[in-house]
């Protein structure tokens, strides 16, 4: 059975926010015949310590969302403030978890050297850099396979490690496209669980985007609610439900019920 949290949550709110979204919009194509508004207008803000989850139909934009944040893909209007400045390119103290883990981890690098990669960049030497090889893969429970590939271990493990390498730097936020699709439900529970640990432990922020509205109560401080394409913020849901949050009793308490009936309205409406 997996994990629960260890202590009982972040401080979250209470200074600037790390991510101010203002008034995005993103069209893709623009000015050609097959051009295409993803994102209207979205405005949110995530305070140091939050765990946002984003969620909205298929195609809403909530990949294109998550891009825009990252700096990887420039808005075409409105403006992005990563920890008060305007987002140029992907800061140094931001990292980005994909779905497809298989992608995302150098298959001829070693685990170890898979995680070393943003510590060279951020410019750890040698010895620093193993003693934190060895901290954030025991963060994510994988102690003995730093000298293995990506391909000899299982999906759950590779998505361990790409949340290790995530760690490395120390981000003070990090970004998750749908990162537990690609497992079994077991697994995706075990996951969930070690994210909402290893936040508290280095009291990151995290905005994670999914298509499961039960994994973004069970997560999440708050909700974005996305609609239908081209998006606009349908509502942002508070989560008052208690941490450190527990898959059995969490899910079945009746505060869960009634945000997952809600969020679901929202989405399908
Ligand atoms: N590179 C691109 N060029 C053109 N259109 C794109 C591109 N990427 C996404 N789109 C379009 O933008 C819209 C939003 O796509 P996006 O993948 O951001 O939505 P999503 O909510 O993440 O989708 P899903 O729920 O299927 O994961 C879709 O209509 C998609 O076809």
């Amino acid at each position: 059975m997996s994990q629960p949290e260890a202590t009982s949550g972040v401080e979250a709110n209470t200074s600037s926010p790390v991510l101010s979204i203002r008034d995005l919009r993103k069209v893709y194509n623009a000015g050609r015949p097959d051009e295409r508004e993803a994102v209207a207008n979205v405005s949110f803000e995530v305070g140091k310590g939050d765990f946002v989850c984003v969620v909205g139909p298929s195609g809403a934009g909530k990949t294109t969302l998550l891009r825009c944040l990252s700096g990887l893909l420039p808005a075409t209007s409105g403006e992005v403030l990563f920890e008060g400045t305007p987002l140029r390119r992907v800061p140094d103290r931001l990292s980005v978890v994909f779905q497809d883990y298989s992608r995302s981890l150098f298959p001829w690098l070693t685990i170890a050297s898979n995680v070393a990669v943003p510590l060279k960049v951020a410019g750890y030497d040698k010895r620093k850099r193993r003693q934190r090889i060895d901290e954030v893969l025991q963060a994510v429970g994988l102690d003995d396979v730093g000298k293995r590939y990506p391909w000899q271990l299982s999906g759950g493990m590779q998505q361990r490690v790409a949340i290790a390498r995530a760690l490395a730097h120390q981000p003070d936020l990090i970004l998750m496209d749908e990162p537990f699709a690609s497992v079994d439900a077991q697994t995706r529970f075990d996951l969930e669980d070690l994210i909402l640990r290893v936040r508290n432990e280095y009291n990151i922020t995290v905005v994670l985007v999914t298509h499961d509205i039960d994994e973004a109560v069970y997560l999440a401080d708050r909700v974005v609610v996305l609609s239908s394409p081209p998006s606009v913020v349908r509502e942002i849901v508070d989560i008052p439900l208690e941490r450190p949050r527990n898959q059995l009793t969490t899910r079945s308490s009746k505060t869960f019920g009634q945000l997952r009936r809600h969020l679901l309205e929202l989405v399908t409406a």
